[in-house]
Parts: C-alpha cells; structure tokens; sequence
C-alpha cells in the first residue's frame, strides 16, 4: 500500500470504530482484525502502520468525531501536518481537502466525562487522562502454584518485576505471550499489575470458600486460586456464557483444581447461588463497569459512554454489590473492583451499602491506582467486613 493508501484504509477503520462507539458495537481492535481478514493484499507492515495510524487518531481526539475522514484530518492537522499533502494525491488516496472542511478537535475525553474526572482529580486532571490514553505495557502473573517470579524472571529476556505486587513482571509490549513456553506450562498468565492487586486485596487464604461473582474469563479467579494455594472452594460465576467458557482451559493450564464455574441467569443470580448465601469467607465484586480505567487498551471506549450507559452500569453495579454481601457469613470480607475512575462507580457504591447494610464495616480507605501514580490500569478497590 502507498503511504496515501494508508489514510484511506485508516479512515474506513475510523468510520467503523465510529460507529461502532455509538451503536454498541465491537472494541477497535476486533474492527481492525476483521477488515484486514478481507484485504489480502495488505502486508504485515501496512497493517501495523495503517492500525497504529487509527489508534494514534482514537487517541488523540477527545469527542466521538462525526467522521473517519473528519478524524483524521483533525488528527494530522495536530499531529502530522505533512501527511494532509498525500490527500487528493491519486491512486487510492483520499479525496482532496475542501476548503473549511470539518475536521475534528484534538483533546483528551469528551467534556461531560473530564468534568466527572475533575471531581475527583482535581488539577491533575489533565495528567491522570493525559496517561489514561498512553500505549499500555505488557504485565504477567506469576503463577505461585508452579514457581516464583525469582524463578521464572530469568527465563523471560528484559522482563523486570513490579513493586505493585510480589508475583508482578513486565516484559517488552508486543511479545507473543502465547508463544512463549512459561505460558504454555502455565508459570505466567496475561494480567495487568493493578489487577493482581485488587485481586490481592481480599487477602484469601487456604481452606476457605469463596465467591468471585463477576467472573469473566477468570483473570482475578486464577490469582484467588493461586493465593489459596489451589486448597479450598472457590465459586466463579458469570452471567457471560461466552466469557465463562474461556475458563477452564486456563484453568488446567495453570493446575488450579478448586474452581467451580457457575453460569448464572442474569436476574436469577441469588436464587442460582442460594446454597453459598450467607456462608463465603470471602466475595469478590469485580463488576460491569465504564472501564474508564482501561483507555489505555480500548481508547475508544471513551467515546462509547454516555450518560445514560453510565447511568445503568451504576444501577446493575449496586444491584450486584447488594446480593454479593448477602453471600459473606459474619467475619466474612467483601472486596469491590471496578476498572473505572470516575467515583460515582468506585467508592460512592461502597459508601451506599455501608449506609444500607449496618452489619458491614469499611476495612480501610478505597485504594485508587492510576497509570500516571502506578504505570498500571485505573482501578478502584474497596474492601468491607461483615461484623455480624
Ligand atoms: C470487569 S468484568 C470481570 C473481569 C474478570 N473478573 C477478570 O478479572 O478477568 C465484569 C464481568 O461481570 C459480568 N457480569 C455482568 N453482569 C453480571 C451478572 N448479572 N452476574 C454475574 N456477572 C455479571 C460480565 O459478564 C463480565 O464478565
């Protein structure tokens, strides 16, 4: 592809992720595997240079843009003026510039999203988003059922470990993880650092029974399974057939025996978990959120929110928080994950079952990590006790 071809096929992706944003649709990096799926003709180094060109431009304008062509002209016009030259040049470029033709704003989260993030940031609001938008590095997990990081950082090459928590490293971004033979023998899994610290703060331990409510794929169950050494009861459950079903390959990859996967009906969950009600040691709340805390992986998932979305997330947030303490036995813990920054998500969610549920108590502040404060995901942890 000529360098003007580039900004052709990087505006059809914009168009698409565009769309995507405001109808729900799928994350950028899905839109830019499946339109190359039907290129053929594009080589490795086009796709990397036509996917880095779009994601450059996610990044760097803050509203939704109404159009590819209108981001990427908004784009360069900041960024990389000389490349405006290749339009209206022929072959496959695009069509020449119109004279005021709409081109959108560089910025860094639409207004009404900055505004949320002022009230918790303040004047380092700029910075904490500023690093929000940043490319996101590479973290593993070391599995401690099967080695040490001191064990296996020798046979990862550059591969340092992180001061967020003991089993946390970081190897260069762009390696093929799944490629690399500590993977296959399940010594490492894919986890961001902030996420093996909110899994970390429920402080499991050995023999006890635990709920993980919000499943997934069971990137905070296998730290949990790991923290109680593969000894126990260990509930995850999901409304999420597909995320759940990705489970229990990575499961016996990394020798973990003591987790039961749970797929739950959404509105029917107490009654789906009604044996465990009352009688966990310990429940883990890693809830549907905004994700404002994960722009880095998915910048346009900024552009996706909207105040109504973010107005159900909370709603399903309390509703889930609520019957996930109905499951802690007195002297049982709760911690409560969200991916998110803005606090209406976080702590305010906290604050609102302390004040429903006079039996629980705070244990501790909530702890915020941010990529500008902690090089990890945004995240927002807080942990409760039922006293009685
Ligand atoms: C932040 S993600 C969980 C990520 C996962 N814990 C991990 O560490 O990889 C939130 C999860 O909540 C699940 N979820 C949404 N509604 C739910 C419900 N009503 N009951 C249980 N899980 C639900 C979603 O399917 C999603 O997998």
């Amino acid at each position: 592809m000529t360098p003007a071809a580039r900004l052709a096929a990087a505006i059809e992706i914009l168009d698409l992720v565009i769309a995507a944003a405001r109808d729900g649709g799928a994350a950028a990096d899905t839109i830019v595997q499946r339109y190359f799926s039907t290129r053929r003709y594009a080589g490795g180094g086009d796709r990397r240079g036509v996917r880095a060109l779009a994601f450059a431009a996610i990044r760097s304008l803050g509203e939704r843009p109404e159009t590819g062509r209108a981001a990427l002209i908004g784009h360069l016009r900041a960024h990389e003026p000389e490349l405006l030259a290749l339009f209206g040049s022929g072959g496959h470029a695009p069509a020449a510039l119109e004279p005021g033709e709409a081109e959108a704003a560089a910025g860094l989260a639409p207004a009404w999203l900055m505004e949320k993030l002022g009230r918790r940031f303040g004047e380092a609001t700029e910075g904490q988003v500023a690093a929000l938008l940043e490319r996101a590095p590479l973290d593993l997990r070391v599995n401690r059922l099967k080695g040490t990081r001191e064990e296996v950082l020798p046979m990862l090459e550059g591969a340092e470990g992180l001061d967020l928590h003991e089993d946390a490293l970081r190897i260069e971004s762009g390696v093929n993880v799944e490629a690399l033979a500590p993977f296959q023998d399940g010594l490492v899994e894919v986890q961001d650092a902030g996420s093996q610290r909110a899994s970390a703060a429920l402080a499991v331990q050995p023999g006890e029974t635990v709920l993980d409510l919000c499943a997934g794929a069971g990137g905070k169950t296998l730290a949990l399974a790991a923290a109680m050494a593969n000894e126990g009861r260990l509930v995850a459950s999901d409304s999420d057939r597909g995320r759940l079903s990705a489970m229990p390959a990575r499961l016996a990859r990394a020798g973990v025996t003591i987790v039961e996967p749970r797929l739950l009906d959404g509105g029917r969950e107490a009654e789906m978990l009604a044996d465990l009600e009352g009688a966990c040691d310990a429940v883990m709340v890693d809830a549907p959120c905004s994700g404002s805390g994960t722009w880095r992986r998915n910048p346009e998932a900024r552009w996706r929110l909207t105040p109504v979305r973010l107005a159900r997330l909370i709603e399903e947030q309390a509703r889930l928080l609520a019957l996930a303490a109905t499951m802690v036995r007195p002297g049982g813990r709760l911690t409560y994950v969200v991916c998110s920054l803005l606090p209406e998500e976080g702590s305010a969610q906290v604050a609102a079952l302390l004040a429903a549920r006079p039996d629980f108590k705070g244990l501790g502040e909530e702890v915020l990590l941010t990529p500008q404060q902690h090089g990890c995901d945004g995240f927002s942890i807080t942990s409760v006790l039922r006293i009685s």
